[in-house]
């Protein structure tokens, strides 16, 4: 039989679970032809369920190719990760859903479900929901004596936030989401979780990160004035092992396919969704885009419509950093509010690195997915003095953009350090992501040149 290891490397089975079908030119006995397949993660083996060429279909249910050491499909690297990146991604998938829900009901009620904390920074009944949701999964799938989680929320704010009802609003809004576990293929609780147990699961978040070991890095609702606004946020999910993050997720729910719709304010994108409704398999809202460290690939599905159930790899296609190096023509992205980061500064940086383009100001990670997906080429981020970066605003984005072919360095063009605890300790001055070395470099030594005369 024609089937041997060169399958491995010519034809794109998604390094991940599940089934699927692929196409596989030129590729058995030199004709080109369909592959169906199925794969799962316990004994890392890849079933060829059916050839198709020709129109003719050949059975090979009973032919169980082993992957010689794990090899991952696409790269020939090992596939170490892919349990993981499965559930976390099926994760945010969940997360995101259960965010729409609530952003359009802050939008359409303009009601008050939207607190302040004690940093007079914004958190709502999605926040909470989120967390309680993606650890309860992550716990379910994987054990919760084997899930650590540094993540934004705590369930001190929550008791201290002494809103009627918002406690009963966070469980309902967790236990309806769970409900729906498995259209995502994750199994749903058996009883609806109780009150205590939410708040269990809120908790069960209380890692502070650091050197040694595995744990997940969590920002429920990234971006929370962009979620409050009707605008982009982003759920984040990132695995880190041993200081280095292994694996990222970022879901996008208002980042459509089209990347000329970033350039809007979401409300027109809510009016033109209305005049012209997505169908279920449009990629015109929302994506989920993750990365395994190491693979050289980053991949991007849309989000679940309406009550489709999802089957992996639910259309993922790879994704990639834009190509271009010169600075006339790249655009760079930076945060909406300049409480965040210097606008005066980075524009001066434009300014004498060539950058031509308006600043592509958008709330929110979703900058990292925008440079990922070849939609900008550059972000940059710094903060006044003093404000220490938290690892869950990076660590899922980072990993994304590296495997997507860009660069992503503190402004000294060190890597960002994940190992310090739930800060990114040590970073110098600012965070650059780029599509490539080129523009990376060009903005180092701009920041070098003109740092002394900023006032940050
Ligand atoms: N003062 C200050 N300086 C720098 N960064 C800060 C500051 N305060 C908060 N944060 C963190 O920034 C996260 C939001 O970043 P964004 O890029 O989305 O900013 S912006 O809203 O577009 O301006 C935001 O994430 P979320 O809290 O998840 O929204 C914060 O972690
Ligand atoms: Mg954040």
């Amino acid at each position: 039989m024609p089937l041997n290891c060169s399958i491995s490397l010519a034809t794109k089975v998604p390094h991940i679970l599940g089934q699927g079908r692929r196409y596989a030119p030129n590729h058995f006995g030199k004709t080109s032809c369909f592959l169906t397949y199925s794969r799962n993660y316990q004994n890392k083996s890849l079933q060829i369920v059916s050839l198709s060429k020709l129109n003719q279909t050949q059975n090979y249910t009973s032919s169980i190719m082993e992957e010689p050491k794990s090899l991952d499909l696409l790269s020939g690297k090992p596939e170490k990760y892919s349990k993981e990146i499965d559930i976390a991604v099926r994760a945010v998938q969940m997360a995101c859903s259960l965010c729409q829900k609530v952003q359009d009901s802050i939008i359409s009620k303009s009601n008050n479900q939207v607190q302040s904390k004690d940093d007079n920074s914004l958190v709502t009944v999605a926040d909470w929901s989120v967390q309680a949701t993606v650890s309860w999964i992550l716990c379910e799938s994987l054990g919760s004596r084997n899930v650590s989680i540094v993540a934004e929320e705590d369930v001190e704010t929550l008791s201290k936030t002494h809103k009627a009802g918002l406690l009963e609003a966070v469980v309902q809004t967790v236990n309806e989401c769970l409900a729906e576990a498995p259209r995502f293929g994750l199994n749903a609780p058996g009883v609806a979780l109780t009150t205590s147990e939410v708040l269990e699961a809120i908790s069960h978040c209380n890692s502070s990160g650091g050197p040694i070991g595995r744990f997940w890095a969590l920002d429920p609702v990234d971006g929370t004035l962009g979620f409050v606004r009707g605008d982009q946020y982003a759920v984040a999910l990132a695995l880190i092992e041993e200081g280095e993050v292994v694996l990222g997720v970022l879901g996008c729910p208002n980042y459509p396919m089209r990347k000329e719709w970033l350039n809007y304010h979401h409300r027109y994108h809510r009016i033109i969704s209305k005049l012209t409704p997505p169908t279920s398999e449009s990629w015109d809202k929302g994506c989920v885009i993750y990365a395994g460290k190491g693979s050289g690939e980053a991949w991007m599905q849309p989000l679940l419509q309406g009550n489709k159930k999802l089957v992996w790899p639910n259309s993922a296609r790879p994704v990639r950093v834009s190509s271009i190096n010169n600075p006339a023509l790249a655009t760079f992205c930076e945060p909406v509010e300049k409480a965040n980061s210097s606008h005066s500064f980075t524009a001066g940086l434009a300014h004498s690195m060539g950058l031509r383009m308006q600043p592509l100001r958008v709330y929110s990670m979703v900058k990292y997915a925008a440079i990922a997906r070849g939609d900008a080429e550059i972000f940059m981020k710094f903060a006044r003095a003093g404000y220490k970066e938290k690892i869950w605003d990076h660590a899922a984005g980072a990993v994304i953009i590296q495997e997507a072919g860009g660069v992503v360095t503190d402004a000294g063009g060190r890597p960002l350090d994940f190992s310090k605890g739930m800060y990114l300790d040590g970073l110098d001055r600012g965070i650059i992501a780029c599509a490539g070395p080129v523009l990376h470099d060009k903005i180092v030594e701009a920041v070098d040149a003109s740092w002394n005369s900023s006032s940050l």
